[in-house]
């Protein structure tokens, strides 16, 4: 809708200076709404026109603004040419602003923003999002945490954008540990229970060595048992000597051994499975290294037959990506046993997926120790002729540092969920907000899971940021909780309604505050546009927050009780177009509303 505005500010600055106004229409933004109100609705920065040749100058900035200003004529929509500090404001007649923008979000509350104009170039067809990738049998650390929720985001935004989303989760399903599960497994576990109750046989916790072994493999199990499983191998010699013996077996694919790590692996899913599903997070497919051991052997001969993988002096097998032949940056692809790398599986699972989802774009998430991993396969791929490397990204984020539960430093993922739940709990407990919920748990527990996610959302991703429990969790302040709140408390003004809110008569909505809430509601695209581009969550936090501020004021000073009734109609309409782009401004971000709270 903030188009029909837009195209109606660029008819009048085209007319003016004898241009088409498509060329000028990307040219317009809506005006932030801050502390202050407004000058105006939209603008356009003149020295932008300048540089797009769109306007000649006339003497100094100053001078140019005012010269156009005059020459722009208003019209029913645009109401007024303000100049100012080298823009040009446009006021919109509110009365319009109000009834268009009221009435498209009645129509099509989800279409709303995302179908904007705006973004139409960002509708690339397929994208494959690849994220979450935990190592199964190593601890699932707050990185994977932070991967996880990032790119749920993105595949969220991407698909809300119009595009068709694949969802790859690459599981580091490969490597030493499952020879440490392995060789503890043949020592202490048992086939037919593991056969007969998979699940129950992993948590049993009295059946001696095996679970120690195998709880290694699921992503719940506790600390300590963990801990334990990796310093016995440290401290134990033989311990170590049967993990690699178990592990050669699994290279040299001796069907007794592939059948076990096929159990744990499954296993492991199921598990993952059921924590994604708390995190309200799903998978297309469930990929990992072990998938592409074989073709990696494909992936070295196309690098001989191209002449680009050379022999190091040290009998490693390396690609020179310099730009001058120089060796000052390579990368190696087999190591000197003839093994393959973390890196040779990423380029043989690149190929593969461009073969099996024929994607228009790909992107990896992960944290920022593996940007120069991700330079160097895009580079690989490059060389080997595959121009869509092009539309490969890495999405990079920094650290989180303390992240940490009543139990100690925090090793897994379902730790964090039960730490924010119970910790929810005793706030709501305290503030005895949970009486009449049904599922106080379940609510507690997504009020926690979105205090994480504003918190992790906040800044710039590539930011390392400290962890604090209390401030994550507080209620006021720009906070998960405080989004929820605003949602349940819409909810709730939006429930007291018997009969369907109508509303012909705009005019209630034509004051400061009303207004506030339609010239942001105005900038929604906008944002959207942002977040497709750099792929960073914080201008849609940001914007949900300002939305939730505004909300705030205007529950106390558009009251709906006591007003006639045309008053409390229009101002219902505005609460409820406000709710579902609060809600659905949430959901993109990867979380779920709650009603009550
Ligand atoms: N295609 C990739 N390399 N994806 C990232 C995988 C992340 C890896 N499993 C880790 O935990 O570090």
């Amino acid at each position: 809708m903030a188009c029909f505005f837009r195209r109606s500010a660029a008819l009048q600055l085209a007319k003016a200076c004898g241009q088409n106004e498509e060329t000028l229409i990307p040219l317009i933004s809506v005006a932030p709404v801050n502390k202050k109100q407004s000058v105006a609705d939209l603008r356009v920065s003149v020295s932008h026109l300048l540089q797009s040749g769109a306007v000649r100058p006339d003497g100094d900035l100053q001078n140019t603004t005012h010269t156009l200003a005059r020459q722009i004529r208003t019209d029913a929509v645009v109401e007024e040419i303000i100049p100012g500090r080298g823009v040009i404001h446009f006021r919109l007649n509110k009365l319009l602003l109000a009834q268009k923008l009221l009435d498209q979000l009645r129509s099509d509350p989800d279409g709303f923003g995302v179908k904007s104009e705006i973004l139409r170039q960002l509708r690339v067809g397929r994208t494959l999002v690849e994220f979450s990738s935990p190592n199964i049998a190593k601890k699932f650390h707050a990185g994977h945490l932070r991967s996880t929720i990032i790119g749920n985001f993105i595949a969220n935004l991407k698909k809300a954008l119009g595009n068709e989303v694949i969802r790859v989760n690459y599981l580091g399903d490969w490597g030493m540990q499952f020879g440490l599960l392995g060789s503890g497994f043949e020592r202490f576990g048992s086939q037919e229970k593991l056969r007969t109750q998979p699940l129950e046989h992993l948590f049993e916790s009295s059946v001696g060595g095996c679970c120690v072994y195998l709880y290694g493999s699921a992503v719940c199990v506790r600390p300590q048992v963990y801990v334990q499983v990796n310093r016995e191998a440290e401290s134990d010699a033989s311990v170590r000597s049967a993990a690699a013996h178990f592990f050669r077996r699994l290279e040299q694919s001796e069907e007794q051994a592939l059948e076990l790590w096929r159990h744990f692996r499954e296993i492991t899913i199921h598990e993952y499975k059921r924590i994604y599903q708390r995190l309200g997070v799903e998978f297309d497919h469930y990929s990992g290294e072990s998938f592409h051991r074989a073709e990696t052997q494909t992936v070295l001969d196309e690098l001989r037959s191209r002449c680009l993988l050379k022999t190091s002096q040290k009998g490693t097998g390396v690609v020179d990506l310099s730009d001058k032949g120089d060796m000052s940056n390579y990368a190696t692809l087999v190591r000197s046993d003839g093994t393959s790398l973390y890196i040779t599986r990423d380029v043989a699972a690149a190929l593969d997926r461009k073969q099996r989802f024929s994607f228009d774009e790909m992107i990896y998430v992960t944290d920022k120790s593996q940007t120069m991993h991700f330079q160097q396969l895009f580079r690989i791929l490059q060389a080997m002729g595959h121009q869509w490397a092009g539309s490969c990204h890495h999405v990079a984020f920094g650290l989180v540092q303390g992240m940490s539960t009543r139990r100690g430093e925090v090793l897994f993922l379902e730790d964090v969920l039960e730490e924010a739940q119970s910790r929810m709990i005793h706030n709501m407990r305290q503030s005895r907000t949970s009486k009449e919920l049904e599922d106080p748990e379940l609510t507690a527990e997504r009020i926690g899971i979105s205090a994480l996610i504003v918190q992790d959302f906040k800044g710039p991703l590539i930011s390392d940021y400290r962890f604090e429990w209390d401030k994550v969790l507080q209620a006021q302040g720009d906070t998960g909780v405080f989004l929820q709140y605003t949602h349940a408390r819409l909810c709730s003004l939006l429930r007291q309604q018997d009969c369907e809110i109508s509303c012909s008569d705009f005019s209630p909505l034509t004051d400061s505050r009303s207004v506030s809430l339609l010239q942001h509601l105005l900038r929604y695209d906008e944002v959207l546009l942002q977040c497709a581009t750099d792929l960073q969550p914080k201008h849609l936090v940001n914007f949900l927050m300002t939305l939730s501020h505004l909300v705030a004021s205007a529950h106390r000073e558009l009251p709906v009780k006591g007003s006639s009734e045309a008053v409390a109609q229009a101002r219902l309409c505005l609460f409820s177009s406000v709710h579902s782009v609060l809600a659905n401004g949430m959901r993109i971000l990867g979380i779920t509303p709650v009603d009550k709270m």
